[in-house]
């Protein structure tokens, strides 16, 4: 199979979208809407991000699961929209990436969102988000910059929020917050220090954990399989399950969607990210996972975490 890239209407939303596909058969599909992944398939044409079954959803809003990507503002951190307003906009494609070289790879391809009056009425500052998508075999990479195009320091908060594809919350164990503080949104923002060593889901969970660890494991052994989001200028990782009673009045989630997604973010949101003009900041996030047996003990996440 030859590595192409094509650009073709979205179904359930009318909006173009780019799609990635690798020699081994891996493929990604990469929404202009949002700057949305929406889909990421591994060679045994595996979904690996969840993506809501009802697709109820049309823009001006984003698309409930994929790789949402949330600026200028996290959560509601702010003044501004729930996680920002880029994941609710038209973004083009980026002719002069620059300073990035352009892509080499035929598996990879950068967008742009540039601020427009409107969104300058709701958020004053002139700015360029980019995003650069990479399929590799095992791999996607998203490397996002933001640059300050206007003539005052501006600052904001930031994530990818990866809805990832999972058997059942239930049995999921995340490896690599552990001892971390965080901050839990179902307590008022209040902070706490995670005294578990893995992570286990019992009920709705929306926190933040500050400074992690650049590498954290999602142990789905019913899967068998270990997702890794590996993150760089991304200090932070948001956790959110809504759980039954959440899911229940939010019009995306049907029947048991819930228990099939859970978000584990690359985020910058403890301490916002600040820029003077001219000035460009940069975060990372590679995910991988290592298909395993149970029984051959390949789910150690200390095998996969490299401890
Ligand atoms: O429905 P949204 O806007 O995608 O957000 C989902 C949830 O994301 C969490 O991070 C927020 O803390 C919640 O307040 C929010 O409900």
């Amino acid at each position: 199979m030859q590595t192409q890239v094509g650009l073709v209407d979205d179904s359930s939303t009318g909006y173009p979208k780019i799609i990635l596909t690798e020699p081994t058969g891996s493929s990604a599909e990469v929404l202009l809407y949002g700057g949305q992944v929406v889909s990421w398939k591994n060679d045994r044409r595996e979904q690996l991000l969840f993506r809501s079954t009802k697709a109820l959803t049309k823009p001006p809003k984003t698309i409930r699961g994929g790789i949402p990507i949330c600026f200028p503002q996290f959560g509601n951190s702010g003044s501004l929209e729930v996680h920002g307003f880029a994941r609710n906009k038209l973004w083009a494609l980026d002719p002069c990436p620059s300073p990035l070289p352009p892509s080499k790879s035929q598996s990879s391809i950068d967008l742009i969102l540039k601020s427009t009056e409107d969104d300058m009425r709701t958020w004053p500052h002139s700015f360029e988000l980019r995003l650069r998508v990479v399929l590799a075999p095992g791999k996607l990479t998203l490397i996002s910059r933001v640059r300050n195009t206007g003539s005052k320091v501006f600052s904001f908060t930031f994530a990818m929020r990866n809805y990832l594809s999972i058997s059942d919350v239930s049995e999921i164990r995340v490896e690599g917050l552990e001892t971390l503080d965080y901050f839990d949104n179902l307590m008022n923002g209040e902070m706490f220090t995670e005294q578990t060593d893995a992570i286990t889901f019992d009920g709705e969970v929306d926190r933040v954990y500050l400074r992690t660890p650049t590498k954290i494991a999602v142990i789905d052994h019913e899967k068998k399989r270990t997702l890794v989001v590996r993150k760089e200028g991304l200090p932070d990782a948001a956790l959110w399950s809504p759980w039954d009673k959440k899911a229940k009045v939010i019009p995306e989630f049907v029947d048991k969607d819930y228990k099939a997604m859970l978000c584990v973010d690359s985020a910058a949101v403890e301490t916002p990210i600040v820029l003077k003009p001219s000035e460009e900041w940069m975060g990372r996030q590679e995910l991988s996972f290592v298909s395993s047996s149970y029984y051959s003990g390949q789910l150690d996440p200390r095998k996969v975490l490299g401890y």
